[in-house]
């Protein structure tokens, strides 16, 4: 998949040489309901001859216009790209949204954005909007088309009575309920990062883990214990994670940390890239009297997750 990165306005010779069936969204997570929308121009592109593409946009818009809410995603851009990917796009166009691009008008976002990409079908889900105070919307995409493209609004996509969305898969992972996020992604919750060095104390314990620093400001929910897949080297092992601040031990810095303690596995491994796949949710972190007592505890949710997993992974 070619990805390209554009800032508004384009250039004024910018004219893509081949047709385009564009879907159009911010797409974060790139979930059931958002493949939906990716999967339609897939199909119109591919019966007509045209390229698949993806128009997207970084940052989220509520992180530049200073909302809440937006300061970590579920798919950072590269986790997106990956995702589009796979799903057989053939080109990505990431718009740089800044303050600039977002006081667009709708009319003008058609004639300076879709016109030079050579857009003849947009794919966007029912409730989009784009442009100066989200003024756009899919019936605006129709009505200004004038007949130089097709337009195709996809309905919203269910799960458990309630429309498939990333604000709900948020709650969800808020929640650590990562087995509901499963099912609405589509495919596992999943982080990247980099083994790092941690305090060298997990050997002492018995749990030596893999301290895994994130690559890109992920969503990380609810502190606790996860039942996790890890992946480095191309080779995946089943493994018990630890996301919190480690009360037990009072420590200075309160910072949220990532630890793995993988199965069947005895390695070195600092340095590494490694992806973690968020399975299912054990427990919430405790402070522990002491040492003892986090070690016992440690070893039942090692019981516990290797039941899980011989049961259903
Ligand atoms: C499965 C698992 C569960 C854990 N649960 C807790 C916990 O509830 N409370 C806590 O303070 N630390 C918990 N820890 C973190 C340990 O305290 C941590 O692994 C140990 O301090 C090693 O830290 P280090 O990698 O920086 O050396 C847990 C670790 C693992 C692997
Ligand atoms: N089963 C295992 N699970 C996780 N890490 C392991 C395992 N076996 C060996 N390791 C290695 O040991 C390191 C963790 O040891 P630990 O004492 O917890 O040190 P640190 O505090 O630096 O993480 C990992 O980064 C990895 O290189």
């Amino acid at each position: 998949m070619k990805t390209i990165y554009l800032t508004y306005p384009l250039p004024k010779d910018f004219q893509e040489a081949t047709p385009t069936a564009i879907a159009l969204g911010y797409f974060d997570g790139v979930h059931i309901g958002h493949r939906r929308v990716i999967q339609k121009a897939i199909d119109t592109a591919r019966a007509n001859g045209w390229q698949s593409t993806v128009l997207t946009f970084d940052p989220h818009p509520r992180e530049v216009l200073g909302q809440s809410g937006y300061t970590r995603y579920l798919t950072p851009l590269a986790d997106k790209l990956e995702q589009f990917e796979k799903m057989g796009v053939e080109k990505t166009y990431v718009m740089q949204f800044d303050i600039a691009f977002a006081a667009v008008y709708p009319e003008d976002f058609i004639t300076d954005c879709l016109m030079p990409l050579s857009c003849r079908q947009v794919v966007v889900g029912f409730d989009y909007t784009f442009g100066h105070r989200g003024m756009g919307t899919a019936q605006t995409l129709q009505e200004m088309s004038h007949g130089r493209y097709g337009v195709d609004i996809i309905g919203p996509v269910n799960r458990l009575g309630e429309k498939v969305s990333s604000t709900i898969i948020r709650e969800y992972l808020h929640h650590g309920d990562v087995e509901q996020t499963r099912h609405l992604l589509g495919r596992p919750y999943k982080v990247r990062g980099t083994v790092v060095h941690g305090d060298k104390r997990g050997r002492t314990i018995g749990f030596p883990t893999a301290n895994v620093s994130v690559s890109a400001p992920y969503l990380i929910g609810k502190n606790g214990v996860y039942g996790v897949r890890f992946t480095v080297d191309q080779q995946s092992y089943f493994g018990v994670m630890n996301v919190g601040i480690k009360p037990t031990f009072e420590l200075e810095k309160k910072e949220k940390s990532l630890e793995v303690h993988l199965f069947d596995f005895s390695g070195e491994i600092y340095g590494k890239d490694v992806e973690v796949e968020l399975l299912f949710y054990i427990r919430e972190e405790q402070k522990f009297a002491g040492v003892d007592a986090l070690i016992a505890q440690i070893q039942k949710d090692v019981a516990t997750a290797k039941q899980r997993f011989a049961d259903s992974f």
